[in-house]
């Protein structure tokens, strides 16, 4: 079964639509964002949330103090990295905690898939670039390098994938996992109906 993550929760009532339609995955961006979240109320959501569904902290070049405290003390399960986060970043991350990394790769070519495997974070997330801006990539520069035996880690898509693409976007690029954000809003909100209805196609086929 395919995973899907919903991202950039940032109301009570978020969590309230994430319990019922079940995500693998959802997400707090404590990133500067119009979806930022704080500690303070990431905290209060926490023990709210399914324990079925992990928890993802979003991070554009925050301090690794920041990030690996609110991994340890379980706020969150898994840290994406959304900015400039190089290799000794990541490295030291994993001396401060045994959780998860996903790094963020910015797709604009070929080179920046096949670049991306040698990091030492233990997933990938391809996107089309600052995140959450509703904008995807050109997915064939996936399936052209996804044969390739050294290009195999795992990797979430995300950028702008919504009800309409998102099973082009699968056939495309086989993702360990789908992410969305704009595409489960309207008018800038999380909309409950599209996040059951994105969620029960994951789940069922
Ligand atoms: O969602 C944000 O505001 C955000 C801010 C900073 C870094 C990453 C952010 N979101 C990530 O963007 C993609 C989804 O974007 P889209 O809106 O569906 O196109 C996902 O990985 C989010 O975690």
């Amino acid at each position: 079964m395919r995973k899907i993550k919903i991202c950039g929760l940032f109301r009570d009532c978020d969590i309230d639509y994430v319990n019922e339609a079940r995500p693998d995955f959802i997400g707090f961006v404590f990133a500067k964002s119009r979806r930022q979240v704080s500690v303070v109320w990431a905290e209060a959501m926490r023990p709210r949330l399914k324990s079925e569904i992990t928890p993802v902290g979003v991070f554009v070049n925050e301090s690794l103090e920041k990030v690996a405290k609110l991994l340890n003390d379980n706020t969150i399960e898994m840290a994406q990295l959304h900015g400039d986060e190089n290799e000794n970043y990541i490295r030291e991350l994993k001396t401060l905690t045994n959780k998860p990394i996903i790094k963020a790769v910015r797709v604009l070519s070929e080179e920046d898939i096949v670049s991306g495997q040698h990091t030492v974070a233990d997933f990938l997330l391809l996107d089309n670039g600052a995140g959450g801006t509703g904008e995807s990539f050109d997915w064939s520069l996936v399936s052209q390098v996804k044969n390739q035996e050294q290009n195999q880690k795992p990797f979430f898509l995300a950028g702008g994938l919504m009800a309409d693409n998102l099973e082009q976007a699968i056939l495309a690029t086989s993702p360990y996992a789908v992410d969305l954000s704009s595409g489960v809003e309207t008018d800038g909100l999380k909309d409950r109906a599209k996040i059951l209805e994105i969620v029960r196609r994951m789940h069922n086929g």
